[in-house]
């Protein structure tokens, strides 16, 4: 079974889901919400390491019925959770600080962690300052008390994530008990709070992340299991007792829930020539390429995508009578539906985002196809992309995605109807396909179609008999003579470095702990003035690119007046067909030249700076795994690893998740339709819930795109997107869309004035660490691997600064 994410074993009992029977006496925690990247992360530590059911709530929620000590009275604890901002904001803490107005008769045990742990301290008269530099993603070693909650842990090794910190020194309280501390390294004289406890409430708080995967994890579990040993003793002592087996809907998301949309019956109506079975023959053809078996059966500027999977299978779409794709804008929330062949129907509807992901289950899960070549991991569905502005509006407050809508935020940085911007999401239906196993050299012919055995054969017939001529575009002509007229407009180095120093401004100021600062490359060039060499431009760039640049993700489409040449090497997100989803974060990346050997790249990207790069987003992945999975469904499968990318270096994550239809994740509990077997939903449940994918965006992941948007002002468009298929038989695999360009033709630039715009986002991931020149460089060095593709190969010399 080749497309089986494969399986683990939870490492002990520990981690496994405790078992929630209603009638047992699980006890029930609060935890509040600050709109963390790590929040799920501390839910289920808690979950899985105290055995207790954790109810969420967000920082801005109402209290239910607007009645806080009786609501309060349901729990045995409360968890004030980490987050963006500063705890002298008050919505930054939004109803953490309430907890603290609670008469003595009303108190309950508290626990803060990092911004709990500020709000705690700044309510209690310790000013809460900015640390001399922010320390976000860094494990360290902090000195404790040695008692009450670090009873036997004298020192313990913490991840920390903040940049403002409580000053002891100007502290007015006489209330609290420091419980832990840390020297910093340059400064020894300056102790730094870690953890404090209330001299007369049950409160505590701990300044570091427990629950982050670098944190002594032991420790950190005694440490939480000798809170609940004094939160549960106060509580036994004052007579509180908890009422456990809340609903879990006590509490209702913000979202309201939107009408089903009518365009789903659309869809699935053009879908009717698609069965339940995928029927398939295959061939063992180890020469033939998925790109000359392309070219067989896509005419050039016909509707198209290649795309290739984790380097080990490509996926070729075949045109069939029943082929129709979809377009969707996030801006005008229309949806665009054309057939390709046949009456070529086109309907155009309006829809929102929800309804939207609601149209995509309904089809997937009403065209699931039963049966076909267990060996490849895709029978037939979609295949396409998603913007990065989809992904905006997937954020809990979209208020980031209106933002984005703005004229001032188009492509240009202000509204130019020059250039047209590609739709946000854009998906090709594919009833027919060829998959090709590189590994083995197996092809793969495939239909979904009733009857189509006369296709099946004809199309093995054809590939047994079919030699690739081998195709080089090394040395076109053609494609050279337009790439030498090909202008390439750099970011201004001035303006990126002035946004570095934006974005470190947010870091300091406890917005963000990392952001990934994008920006975007423009190459102009005629278009070709024979209607064949116009067709054909795109896919040739594509095969030149995929020469020059070989990745596990490399990827082409051709959709309408959109083009896209990918040679992304980061998974975003697979998931099989069985319950395994996998996500693979990248972070962290230097450039191969003679004298760079992986012994020195290791060197380079195990430095602090770079390994809390990669930590930063392994915590975020794991806390948007355990939104779908839940406590005990997630596994880090691989902490930050270098691997060999052709023309760089990087450090990968790699974590699984799994999914139990019975049990999901914090961030889908209200949603009533995941009770269901097919993946196909729950990976488009998982899409929804963790785009823009983390590794594009830093952390915290709202917070940082917001940020973002106003630092970047730009649409990001298709770059930070994500690539790839959802597949009938329920599984799926979508690459980040970074190392790639995109074009979209319908501008008037193009149309009038015959020139065609390619556009390659570059950038890399900022922290307090972080030197402009750096970040500079590291940005050229990702955008060289598309940008050199650009420039004809016979020419004496490359741009100066890409080269
Ligand atoms: C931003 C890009 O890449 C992202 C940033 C990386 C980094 O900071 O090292 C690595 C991979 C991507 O997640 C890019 O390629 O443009
Ligand atoms: N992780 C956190 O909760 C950070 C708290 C606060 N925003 C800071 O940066 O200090």
């Amino acid at each position: 079974m080749a497309p089986m994410l494969g399986d683990w074993d939870a490492p002990n009992n520990e981690s496994r889901v405790p078992q929630l029977d209603p009638s047992s006496s699980t006890k029930s925690i609060l935890y509040v919400d600050a709109y963390d990247s790590f929040s799920y992360n501390v839910v289920a530590m808690l979950e899985e390491t105290l055995g207790v059911k954790v109810t969420i709530m967000t920082i801005d929620s109402e209290w239910p019925n607007s009645n806080m000590k009786e609501f309060l009275q349901h729990y045995e604890a409360v968890v004030l959770g980490p987050g963006p901002g500063d705890p002298n904001v008050p919505s930054d803490v939004g109803i953490m600080k309430d907890i603290w107005d609670l008469h003595d008769s009303e108190l309950l045990p508290v626990l803060g962690i990092c911004l709990g742990f500020q709000s705690l301290c700044l309510h209690h008269g310790v000013p809460i300052e900015r640390l001399p530099y922010p320390i976000h993603g860094q494990i360290h070693k902090i000195s404790t008390s040695a008692k009450d909650i670090f009873e036997d842990l004298p020192e313990v090794e913490v991840t920390l994530y903040h940049s403002l910190c409580a000053n002891s020194a100007a502290s007015t309280s006489t209330d609290l008990e420091y419980l832990a501390w840390l020297a910093l390294k340059d400064r020894p004289e300056t102790q730094i709070p870690m953890a404090v406890r209330h001299l007369e409430k049950p409160f505590w708080g701990v300044q570091f992340h427990p629950e982050s995967c670098k944190s002594e994890i032991n420790a950190c579990k005694a440490l939480l299991r000798n809170w609940w040993k004094m939160a549960l003793g106060y509580n036994k002592l004052v007579g509180r007792g908890g009422y456990c087996s809340l609903p879990s809907t006590v509490i209702s998301p913000h979202t309201a829930p939107s009408a089903f949309p009518g365009i789903a019956y659309d869809m699935f109506n053009w879908s009717k020539s698609t069965s339940k079975i995928s029927s398939f023959r295959s061939l063992d053809r180890p020469s033939l390429t998925a790109e000359a078996i392309s070219e067989v059966f896509n005419k050039p500027g016909s509707p198209a995508v290649l795309f290739q999977s984790n380097g080990q299978y490509s996926i070729a779409s075949v045109p069939s009578p029943g082929s129709w794709r979809f377009e969707y804008n996030v801006e005008t929330d229309k949806i665009r539906m054309l057939q390709l062949y046949g009456d070529c129907k086109e309907v155009e509807s309006y829809l929102t985002v929800a309804q939207l992901w609601d149209a995509l289950r309904y089809l997937m899960e009403m065209k699931k196809v039963d049966s076909g070549n267990s060996q490849v991991p895709f029978w037939g569905g979609f295949l396409g992309y998603l913007s990065y502005e989809l992904g905006l509006t997937c954020l809990p407050h979209t208020g980031h995605a209106q933002a984005s809508k703005s004229p001032k935020h188009s492509s240009t940085g202000k509204s130019d109807p020059s250039f047209a911007d590609p739709p946000d999401v854009s998906l090709l239906w594919c009833e027919r396909s060829v998959v090709v196993d590189n590994t083995t050299g197996t092809v793969v012919i495939q239909s979904t179609r009733d009857d189509d055995a006369g296709w099946l054969d004809e199309t093995l017939q054809q590939l047994q008999n079919f030699s690739d001529s081998g195709n080089d575009t090394s040395a076109d002509r053609g494609l050279d003579s337009i790439l030498r007229e090909s202008k390439i407009q750099l970011p201004e180095e001035k303006e990126y470095k002035r946004q570095i120093e934006s974005c470190k401004a947010e870091l300091e100021a406890g917005e963000s702990y990392e952001l990934c600062l994008t920006s975007e490359t423009k190459i102009t060039l005629p278009v070709p003035e024979l209607e064949s060499d116009r067709l054909m431009f795109p896919w040739k760039l594509y095969r030149r690119l995929k020469t020059y640049n070989p990745a596990a993700f490399s990827a082409f489409a051709d959709l309408g007046d959109t083009k896209i040449a990918s040679s992304s090497p980061e998974c975003f997100l697979n998931w099989d067909r069985e319950s395994t989803l996998e996500m693979k974060p990248m972070k962290g990346t230097v450039r191969k030249s003679p004298d760079m050997t992986m012994e020195k790249a290791c060197e380079i990207l195990g430095s602090t700076k770079e390994m809390a790069e990669n930590l930063m987003i392994a915590d975020l992945i794991r806390h948007d795994l355990y939104g779908i999975c839940g406590s005990g469904g997630v596994h880090v499968e691989k902490l930050l690893e270098v691997a060999d990318y052709g023309r760089v270096y990087s450090m990968i994550t790699h974590i699984k998740g799994k999914i139990r239809p019975n049990h999901p994740g914090f961030a889908v509990r209200h949603i009533s339709h995941l009770n269901t077997p097919n993946m196909s939903v729950h990976g488009l449940t998982t899409l929804q819930r963790c785009l823009p994918p983390g590794s594009m965006t830093g952390a915290p992941k709202e917070r940082s795109c917001m940020h973002l948007c106003t630092i970047e002002n730009r649409k990001r468009g298709i770059y930070s997107g994500v690539m790839g298929f959802l597949d009938l038989g329920g599984g799926g695999s979508f690459s980040v869309l970074i190392r790639s360009a995109f074009t979209c033709s319908g501008g008037r630039d193009y149309t009038e004035n015959k020139q065609q715009t390619w556009r390659i986002g570059a950038g890399g991931a900022i922290t307090a660490l972080s030197t402009a020149e750096g970040e500079w460089d590291e940005m050229l060095t990702k955008l060289r691997v598309v940008c050199n593709v650009f420039t004809p190969l016979d020419a004496d010399e490359r741009s100066a600064t890409t080269s």
